[in-house]
């Protein structure tokens, strides 16, 4: 198809919402007010040094610090009020909440509430700003609870504590080389790249799916003295190559923005980790449970591929705490599998496995 024939978002959505002859056209704002919110961001990161907006959040005394306990990048803290302010107001919303925020914000009473509920990690791989390689956001929509949305009555934390499999709709915008654009509405997964000349997200990744084998991982390997047996085990093998139990050579990325690294499995295959490891016990994994591991979950289980805890799929993990966090792993479905086989499986014993005795990086 010619570039100039390819959809707009807008005209994605209006064909994905055939599909629902009675829907009100509310989603399909909220997507592309979400939309509008990355464009925005996307902007705000292109002018970077020159824009003033690189480095940390200083407030009184310091860099702010948010409720993760992690020090906020400026552009942490604005991409935060971009999507607050870009969709506070369309009427779609009952509430949102953010990685930045401790609690949930709730829509002004000046403005209409909504039946959705916005969940997002408004810049992730923030640590990878001040370098200049790729960040992004993340966002999932979920329902607001019935009566919430009939009193629109403030939300509390409980609201959003929803499994991932609940999700209406997820995606993320990736602020690279290009800025794209990525959702899945639960029918499939679209790529859409930001057209610089009309600043508008054109569709160019109509169904996307996620190879089902790969020779490609991704983990923080500084964590590897906190790793639980089964993943050593995963990452023994994969390093050992061609001469070890998987008979085939493995290639290993780490570019510490999540997004980035599911946007190369969506695009290539691969494998991402960030499991569960006894580094801080009060930390039970990194990453985020609602507006990190359940969208890109849902992304990856939209495009064929698999996504979990290790143990259990993430979507169906029933979240206690808003600022969850969970061990993650995700891609290619057959390596998903095994590492969820691995960890249901007893640890084989030295003697069966001589890459841990001679060839681990990773020796206990
Ligand atoms: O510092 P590490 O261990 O490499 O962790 C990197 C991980 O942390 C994150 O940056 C966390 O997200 P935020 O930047 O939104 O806090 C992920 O994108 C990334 O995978
Ligand atoms: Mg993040
Ligand atoms: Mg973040």
């Amino acid at each position: 198809m010619p570039l100039s024939q390819r959809f707009t978002l807008t005209q994605y959505l209006i064909e994905q919402r055939r599909r629902f002859p009675d829907a009100s056209g509310d989603f399909n704002a909220l997507i592309l007010d979400v939309a509008l919110a990355c464009k925005a961001i996307a902007r705000t990161v292109a002018f970077g040094e020159l824009g003033g907006v690189t480095g940390n959040h200083e407030v009184e005394g310091g860099a702010s610090i948010n409720v993760q306990g992690e020090t906020q990048k400026k552009l942490d803290v604005l991409s935060n009020q971009v999507f607050i302010q870009m969709n506070e107001w369309g009427g779609h919303l009952a509430g949102m909440a953010s990685e930045e925020m401790g609690a949930p914000y709730q829509i002004p009473t000046s403005y209409p509430r909504g039946k959705y509920l916005l969940v997002f990690d408004p810049l992730d791989g923030s640590s990878n700003i001040d370098v200049n390689v790729s960040v992004g956001s993340i966002f999932s929509v979920l329902r607001a609870p019935a009566d919430a949305i009939a009193s629109g009555r403030d939300l509390t934390e409980a609201d959003f504590l929803q499994p991932g499999a609940t999700q209406v709709a997820a995606g993320y915008a990736l602020y690279g080389p290009t800025t794209m654009f990525i959702l899945s509405v639960g029918n499939g997964v679209a790529g859409f790249t930001l057209d610089p000349n009309l600043g508008e997200f054109r569709l160019t990744h109509p169904d996307i799916r996620v190879p089902e084998q790969t020779q490609e991982f991704a983990i923080n390997a500084s964590n590897s003295r906190f790793w639980e047996p089964p993943v050593k085990r995963y990452v023994d093998e994969c390093l050992a190559g061609r001469t070890g139990p998987r008979g085939k050579d493995f290639n290993m990325r780490w570019i510490a923005s999540m997004v980035a690294e599911a946007h190369r499995i969506l695009m290539r295959g691969g494998v991402f980790l960030y499991p569960r490891d006894t580094k801080d016990p009060s930390k039970p994994g990194r990453l985020r449970l609602l507006y990190e591991a359940n969208p890109i979950g849902f992304i990856m289980e939209q495009a064929g591929g698999r996504a979990s805890t290790g143990r259990q799929p993430v979507l169906g993990v029933r979240p206690s705490e808003l600022h969850q966090r969970i061990g993650l792993v995700f891609g290619s479905r057959e390596e998903v599998e095994r590492i969820e086989r691995y960890h249901h499986e007893p640890a084989p014993r030295a003697s069966e496995t001589p890459l841990f005795a001679e060839r681990s990086l990773f020796r206990a």
